[in-house]
């Protein structure tokens, strides 16, 4: 393989890798996962604009940046700080403080796009008359479950 596609690789594979660690070693990050991958199931059922569409995975997309920075720097306030110190708890609080600002605007999002009540309930009724789709969301419930609060089964931290 060329050096540069090599180069190339390695730096896609690292990114994976942070994306993965998040994935293991946030429960906040598997939430917000889990979240964003019910709306998008769901939002088919609300006939978004692309515009709405575009706005949606933004949203997303920008709680899920939040989270990954957000471990990022407690990474390396770790790497500084191995005892109590003042700046390194402003640090955390600030970094966490990130991700709370981006999810409560996610949640006015998610308010905004999805809440009709007259959809909600087709949604309802749509699961108990189509039998197939009512018990691939109710299992879908207790795997998420498992997903959030017991991924990666086996992983320590760090
Ligand atoms: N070295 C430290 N010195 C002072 N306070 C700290 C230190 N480490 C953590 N804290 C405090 O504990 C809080 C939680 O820190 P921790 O490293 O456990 O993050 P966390 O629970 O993984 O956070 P998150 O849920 O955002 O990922 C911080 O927001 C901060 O207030």
């Amino acid at each position: 393989m060329p050096q540069r596609i090599r180069s190339l690789h390695k730096s896609f594979r690292d990114a994976f890798r942070g994306v993965a660690f998040c994935v293991k070693n946030e429960r906040n990050m598997r939430i917000h996962m889990v979240v964003g991958a019910y709306m998008l199931c769901f939002s088919p059922f609300f006939h978004l604009s692309a515009a709405e569409y575009a706005v949606l995975l933004l949203t997303i997309a920008l709680v899920l940046f939040a989270e990954t920075v957000n471990t990022a720097i407690e990474a390396v306030i770790n790497l500084q700080a191995q005892w109590y110190d003042n700046l390194a708890r402003i640090g955390k609080d600030v970094a966490a403080g990130a991700v709370l600002i981006c999810a409560f605007l996610a949640a006015v999002v998610g308010f905004v796009l999805f809440f009709h009540p007259a959809t909600l309930l087709f949604i309802i009724e749509y699961l108990f008359s189509h039998l197939f789709f009512g018990f691939l969301f109710l299992v879908s419930l207790p795997l998420s479950g498992v997903f959030i609060f017991f991924f990666p089964f086996n992983v320590r931290k760090h």
